[in-house]
Order: structure tokens, then C-alpha cells, then sequence
């Protein structure tokens, strides 16, 4: 067992390559933002941070990352059917990227008899993600069985004085059993696999032709990006400005930890592990971060300290620094650490070019909850709306040609009513990232106190506009004097914003 006192000796690990952003995007197929201790690229295809000798952290973090396990990539152990060339044949569909959005549209339109092509670099990789989802999403969509955790709650601090508990079951997304399903799904509806990247598109009236890093060409009518936040191959025409949510995550063997483990912890926002660092403090007071922790046991425990939004986005070792410091002030002691995580998520800005010839699904759609990061739900809950729209139009006989059918499908992923949606979570992503500290607290345990009709709905996108401006009011009903003040002053603008976009968002 490591003391973090002792950890605090042991020199650094990380090595800086950029002097703003530690952290990555997942530039390669897969539909996710998360990676694990490889090079770190941030926007730009260049190595940005390097595990490896020496450099800028602060010795503190730096200690608990030497517990960090050398990263293994592990594999389903499934035979996959290839893809022939050869016979140079034209899909029904091509799926680029094979995270849970990608191959869940894959299972589904293959499902309905139509031949599918998914093209990924490692089709048999698991998810690197730790996805946690409140347990009645995935009750909704028949998947129950695919969580490997559930808790009966949650748990909010909103300072050292206030808790919450959140009547609402929470779980953990067994990723090894949810990919193994849909790739077993896959290849009994005869779905064949192309092992990857995807270098360039050139499109035809009738089919697109996609050219991959290993020279193979692939047909097909109509083809899908779930390439993640790497936006590999949809367009974008406005200026790209998200905010960022990133966070450090472990998955640790502890000799103790003080959370109840009955209850997931959702956000804990207190900062008297701070106080001892003043110019930390005063960092965490303009842009907090909190805890979110999954505890599996009274010694495993999944901890994650996380920045909500920021734009620019925090650095990586800002946050590792910040998670040293509360575990050691809570007296949580790392044993071991079997895998950890760095995410970094892109949150709102535009979306994408609506319609347009390849269609998307995933973070490289927009579909990030932009108030809250949270995604595998929602993805999963539309690859049937993105399935259904594809198989359809290749089944009419109108004779569509690709454009028509991308733009179908577009229509029916991003109906009016989302778009509005979208804007005003849009609308709250604004007024959180100019939130400091004292006043997140104010807003959260506001919103915490909503009707769980309201606060369930918004989390988890299930509030249309109509409702989301009562959802607006009754927040600001809630909300004290000062956080009322605070939420028109840092919202005036962002509100004409939003209006000014739906007036100009009419079809
Ligand atoms: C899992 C994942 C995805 C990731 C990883 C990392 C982590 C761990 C993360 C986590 C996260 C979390 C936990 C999150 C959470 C979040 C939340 C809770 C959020 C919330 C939000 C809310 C909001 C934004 C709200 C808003 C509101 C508004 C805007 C209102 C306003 C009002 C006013 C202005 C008044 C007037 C009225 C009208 C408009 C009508």
C-alpha cells in the first residue's frame, strides 16, 4: 500500500508537450472521447503529452499516476466475418467507427435483411469508457442485463454543510457484455467487418466510395459517421467553439473510503481538501471541479474528478492535482489501480451541416448532452431512429439517390423539436461555464430540489420546449435570491442568444 505522503516524494511521470491542453480527443474510429495512457493529442494530429520521463506536474499527482498500470488493450475473442473487396459489391449501409452508437445502427439495419459493412481500426477492442447511465434509461430500452452495477441512488454535496440524496437508481454499463451482444448480433445478421481507418470519401449520385488507410475501397449507398468527437468525415460550417468536460478517472483497490456503497456519489463539491493550498483553492474556486465515484465495495472504488464544462477546457494535470489532494484529505489510500481513464468531451457548439451526404449519430452528430456530457443513453436511444429512417428509404421504390436518403435520415435524427431542445441545453451550458464555485453550489442545489419530473427529464433529454421554459421558471422559483440575481446576470445574454436561434430555426 501506498501512503499518498509517500506518494507525494515520488518524482514526476508526465512529460508536456503543450503548455495549454494535457489532454486528447480520440482521434480514430471508435465513438468515444476517452483513452487511456497513450499519446495525447488535443486538435491537432500532433502528440501533445507524453507518458513518460520527467516534467511539469506538480510531484503530487505525479505519485498516484506511477500506480497506473501499463495500458492493454483487450480484445473480444470473437471470429468477425471480413469484408471481401474483391467482388467489389455495394453495401446497403457502411458504418465507420464501431463505439456503442455505430454498432448498435449496424445491428439494426442488418436486423431488417440489408448488408451492412462496419469499418473500424480494432472492431474486437473493448470499450475503453466507463459509461454510467441512471438505471430507468436503460430499463426503457430493454438493456438492464448490460449493467454490471446498479445502486438503489445517487448522493450530491453541494458544500461541507449540504447532501442530497437523489431517489434515483444509477448503474454501471457493463461494456464488455453490451459490445460482445451487439457484435454477436452483427454477425448472426451477417454484418461483415473492414479493420481500418477511413482516409477519404469521394461521393457519387448513387454510392460513396470509401478509401482506408490500407488501400481497400469500400461501396456503399448510404454511409454513417460514428466516428466520435473526431468528426472524421461529417461537415461542419460554423465556427467549432464547444466547451469542454474533462475529467481523470481510476479504477482503485483502497483500504477504505468514506462513501456509502449503497449510493453512487454523483457530484461532491466541497473543498476543504483545498484548504491548505490557497492558490489551488482559488483555482477550483473560478473553475470547480467535483468528485463522481462509483463504489463497487468498501475497498473498490471508481473515483473521478471532474471539471463540468470549461472553455478552454482544463488541464489534465489541474485535475489529477485536484484528485490528489481530496483523496488524500479524505483519507482514501490507493492500493492498486486497474485502469484509468482521461475524457475529455466536447460539450455544445454547432451542429453539424444539417442534411448532408454522409449522416452521423453520436458525438460527431452533436448529440453530447450539452449541459451535462452524458451520451451513451441518448445514442442508444436513437440508433433505432437512424436504423428505421436508412432501412426505409432503401426499401422505398421512389428511386432515392444517396442525398435524398441522407437527407431523410438527418430529418428524423434531428426533428425541430430536438434542435430546440438542443438550443436550450445549449442556453444552460452557457450560464454553467460562467459559474464559480460558490455559485455552481447555488445552482445545483437548486436544481436538485426541482420536482424529479423536471431535473430526471432534463438529464436525461426527455423535456421538449414547451416544458424546458417551465423547467426554466420553476428553476428560478427554486433558486435563492443571490443565484437568482447570478442566473439573469450570467443568462441575459445567453437567452437572447438562444432565442435569436429558434426564431431562425423554423422548419
Ligand atoms: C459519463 C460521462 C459522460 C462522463 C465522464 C465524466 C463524468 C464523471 C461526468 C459526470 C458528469 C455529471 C455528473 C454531470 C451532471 C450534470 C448536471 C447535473 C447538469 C445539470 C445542468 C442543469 C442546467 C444547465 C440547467 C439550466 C437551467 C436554465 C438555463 C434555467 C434558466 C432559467 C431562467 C433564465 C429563468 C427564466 C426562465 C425561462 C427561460 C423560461
Amino acid at each position: 500500500m501506498i501512503a499518498m505522503d509517500t506518494l507525494l516524494k515520488t518524482p514526476n511521470k508526465l512529460e508536456f508537450l503543450h503548455p495549454l491542453h494535457g489532454y486528447s480527443e480520440k482521434l480514430s474510429g471508435s465513438g468515444s472521447s476517452r483513452v487511456q495512457n497513450q499519446d495525447f493529442r488535443f486538435g491537432s494530429k500532433k502528440p501533445l503529452v507524453r507518458w513518460g520521463k520527467c516534467g511539469g506536474l506538480r510531484a503530487s499527482s505525479s505519485a498516484l499516476l506511477e500506480l497506473v498500470p501499463e495500458f492493454k488493450k483487450e480484445n473480444l475473442d470473437f471470429e468477425l466475418p471480413l469484408y471481401d473487396s474483391s467482388k467489389g459489391a455495394v453495401v446497403d449501409l457502411a458504418v465507420v467507427g464501431g463505439g456503442p452508437a455505430g454498432l448498435a445502427v449496424a445491428q439494426q439495419v442488418s436486423e431488417a435483411g440489408l448488408s451492412v459493412c462496419a469499418i473500424d481500426p480494432n472492431p474486437r477492442l473493448i470499450w475503453p469508457n466507463n459509461y454510467g447511465v441512471w438505471v430507468d434509461e436503460f430499463e426503457a430500452m430493454d438493456l438492464l442485463d448490460c449493467l454490471d452495477t446498479t445502486w438503489s441512488g445517487a448522493v450530491v454535496y453541494i458544500d461541507e454543510k449540504t447532501k442530497k440524496d437523489l431517489d434515483r437508481p444509477y448503474g454501471r454499463v457493463n461494456r464488455k457484455l453490451l459490445k460482445s451482444k451487439m457484435l454477436q448480433k452483427c454477425i448472426s445478421n451477417g454484418v461483415k467487418f473492414h479493420q481500418a481507418k477511413v482516409i477519404k470519401i469521394i461521393h457519387e449520385d448513387t454510392k460513396s466510395l470509401l478509401i482506408c488507410n490500407d488501400g481497400v475501397t469500400v461501396q456503399a449507398t448510404v454511409v454513417l459517421d460514428a466516428t466520435g468527437f473526431s468528426r472524421c468525415l461529417v461537415q461542419y460550417d460554423k465556427p467549432y467553439n464547444p466547451g469542454y468536460q474533462v475529467a481523470y478517472g481510476i479504477l482503485a483497490e483502497v483500504d477504505e473510503h468514506p462513501y456509502d456503497v449503497d449510493k453512487m456519489l454523483f457530484m461532491d463539491w466541497r473543498d476543504s481538501h483545498l484548504d491548505n493550498d490557497k492558490e489551488l483553492k482559488q483555482r477550483n474556486g473560478r473553475i470547480p471541479t467535483f468528485l463522481y465515484a462509483m463504489p463497487f465495495s468498501s475497498t473498490k472504488i471508481f473515483l473521478e474528478e471532474t471539471s463540468l464544462v470549461a472553455r478552454p477546457g482544463l488541464r489534465m494535470d489541474d485535475i489529477q492535482e485536484r484528485m490528489v489532494a481530496r483523496l488524500r484529505h479524505l483519507g482514501i489510500r490507493v492500493k492498486s489501480i486497474e485502469e484509468d481513464e482521461h475524457c475529455v468531451i466536447p460539450m455544445g457548439g454547432p451542429l453539424p451541416v444539417l442534411p448532408q451526404r454522409v449522416v452521423g449519430i453520436g458525438g460527431t452528430a452533436g448529440m453530447v448532452h450539452p449541459s451535462t456530457g452524458y451520451m451513451v443513453a441518448r445514442t442508444l436511444a436513437a440508433a433505432p431512429i437512424v436504423a428505421n429512417a436508412i432501412v426505409q428509404s432503401l426499401g422505398s421504390d421512389r428511386g432515392l439517390s444517396g442525398g435524398d436518403i441522407s437527407a431523410q435520415v438527418w430529418k428524423d435524427l434531428w426533428p425541430i423539436q430536438r434542435r430546440r431542445q438542443r438550443e436550450f441545453f445549449c442556453f444552460g451550458m452557457d450560464i454553467l461555464l460562467k459559474l464559480d464555485l460558490p455559485a455552481t453550489r447555488r445552482f445545483f442545489d437548486a436544481f436538485f430540489d426541482l420536482e424529479p419530473h423536471y431535473w430526471h427529464g432534463f438529464l436525461s433529454s426527455r423535456l421538449f420546449l414547451p416544458e424546458l421554459l417551465f423547467f426554466g421558471l420553476s428553476l428560478f422559483s427554486y433558486a435563492s435570491n443571490t443565484s437568482r440575481i447570478e442566473i439573469m446576470a450570467k443568462g441575459t445574454l445567453p437567452l437572447v442568444n438562444m432565442i435569436n436561434n429558434l426564431v431562425k430555426d423554423t422548419e
